[in-house]
């Protein structure tokens, strides 16, 4: 782990932005999909919003994944183990890039058949506390034709934008600059499963 937390942590130094597949051990991704599961069909997903305070919205026509926030004070054992792997990948970000990351915030997601999020950055408008997105694929199986990537823009140094579309395959980490690389999720037809989270710098 210490290994791969410094290579992500140097490719974040080098271009901001970083893709590792199998981050999480496949056994391991199994019970936290089952875990995710079991909770959604408990009915405790909500349709996800935009904006933050007074500003929040909920507005389909944006995004219409539904989210289940993660309570630091209420992780499952599952939730603990996958917290703990994102504190040390905080940690060695911090020694290689100097961010100041002081806390982590995730929520659980799943866009259903038929849902997208359009293009955005991950930081409010008048808060910009998020530094570095994290997102985690829990699916199972992904295929192209099931559509659902994520389409990260990545800005070159001719001033023009780079186009690479990720697929939400099981047990892969995206790691980014969250007001920097603009990002949105294609349309899905698939049930399309993840672990959301962002590394803030400021305290809990
Ligand atoms: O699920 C993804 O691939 C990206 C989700 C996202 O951009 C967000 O929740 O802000
Ligand atoms: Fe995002």
């Amino acid at each position: 782990m210490e290994a791969i937390a410094e290579n992500i942590a140097e490719q974040l130094y080098e271009k901001g932005w970083c893709i590792v597949d199998n981050f999480l051990e496949e056994g391991f991704r199994k019970e936290l999909l089952e875990e995710q599961q079991d909770i959604l069909h408990h009915g405790q997903f909500r349709m996800a919003g935009v904006g933050k305070g007074g500003d929040f919205r909920i507005q389909p026509e944006i995004r219409s994944d539904k989210v289940c926030w993660m309570d630091y004070w209420q992780l499952t054992p599952l939730q603990r183990r996958y917290w703990d792997q994102i504190e040390e990948l905080k940690s060695a970000i911090n020694q290689r890039c100097y961010l100041g990351l002081r806390s982590y915030e995730a929520h659980f997601a799943m866009y259903p058949p038929g849902s997208f999020y359009l293009r955005h950055l991950d930081q409010f408008q008048k808060v910009s506390y998020r530094v570095v997105s994290c997102i985690l694929y829990l699916n199972d199986e992904w295929s192209e034709d099931d559509g659902g990537a994520l389409r990260m823009y990545l800005p070159q140094e001719d001033g023009t934008e780079e186009i690479l579309d990720v697929f939400p395959k099981g047990g892969r980490l995206v790691i980014f600059l969250s007001g920097e690389i603009p990002h949105e999720v294609l349309m899905t037809f698939k049930e399309r499963i993840s672990i959301t989270g962002w590394m803030r710098d400021i305290e809990y």
